[in-house]
């Protein structure tokens, strides 16, 4: 079930344009949702400005569901802005203390704590001041990073380290909302964190390594590889 906080006119090189969806229409769409379906996991993406981080805010307080996982977006992998400046006090005052987990990969935790991040011990400590901040658990994305693919969960107590090799593909637009999305699912599959995050890393890899070299720009993830590994017909 999705509620349409945005409508983007975004293709593979730019996003052209945006509208947000007005937030009494936003509170809506989340009633439409909580009063009909029971609901195991929320996932929140691209939340443009303040009137949207509130109503999405105070819709969640009101109904409570679990397993909320945030994806903090701010710019596309093409550069583009994707949230509004002004609106990161509302992000951090209104958003991040929602989060079952919050997802922020490199450049967006250091916009969120201030600190810069050149290493793994760098993106503890964001992790651990994103915490202290009102996230229940962080995962930084070292997706922006050189080297390894390293992301590093940190669940409020330890830190777990989830590594892969980095596939040399410029293919990698929406790694974030896969990955986020994937983490999500397998909450409401009733995983604990680490093995959702775990299964979603795998998963995640694997639709980057199998990336779809199409359009101008930064392609899209391969969602649905190990389906069609598995038997469904292959026509693209
Ligand atoms: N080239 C790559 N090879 C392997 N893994 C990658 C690569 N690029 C990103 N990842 C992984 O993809 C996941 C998403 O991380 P990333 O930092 O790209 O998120 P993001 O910037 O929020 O993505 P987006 O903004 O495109 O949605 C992480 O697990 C990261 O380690
Ligand atoms: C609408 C939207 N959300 C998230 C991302 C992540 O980069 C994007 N490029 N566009």
């Amino acid at each position: 079930m999705s509620v349409i906080v945005s409508v983007v006119a975004e293709n593979t090189f730019r996003v052209i344009d945006m509208q947000d969806i007005e937030p009494e229409i936003i509170e809506k769409q989340i009633d439409a949702i909580f009063e009909d379906i029971d609901t195991d996991a929320v996932k929140i993406g691209m939340l443009s400005q303040s009137t949207s981080m509130k109503a999405v805010a105070h819709k969640l307080r009101e109904y409570g569901p679990q397993n909320i996982v945030i994806d903090p977006v701010m710019i596309a992998k093409n550069g583009c802005p994707l949230m509004q400046p002004d609106s990161m006090d509302t992000l951090i005052e209104e958003i991040l203390p929602l989060a079952d987990l919050l997802t922020p990969n490199i450049p967006e935790a250091e916009r969120i704590t201030g600190l810069s991040i050149q290493t793994s011990e760098d993106m503890e400590h964001a992790a651990e001041k994103i915490a202290k901040m009102g996230a229940k658990a962080v995962l930084v994305k070292g997706g922006h990073a050189k080297g390894e693919a390293l992301d590093i969960l940190f669940n409020g107590e330890h830190f777990t380290y989830f590594s892969e090799e980095r596939i040399n593909t410029k293919n990698t637009h929406g790694t974030g909302c896969t990955y986020s999305s994937a983490i999500a699912s397998n909450l409401a599959l009733g995983l604990d964190l680490e093995e959702a995050v775990k299964r979603a890393k795998d998963y995640v890899t694997t639709a980057i390594r199998h990336s779809l070299p199409i359009g101008k720009g930064c392609g899209p993830t391969h969602h649905f590889y190990n389906l069609y590994q598995n038997g469904l017909q292959r026509e693209y």
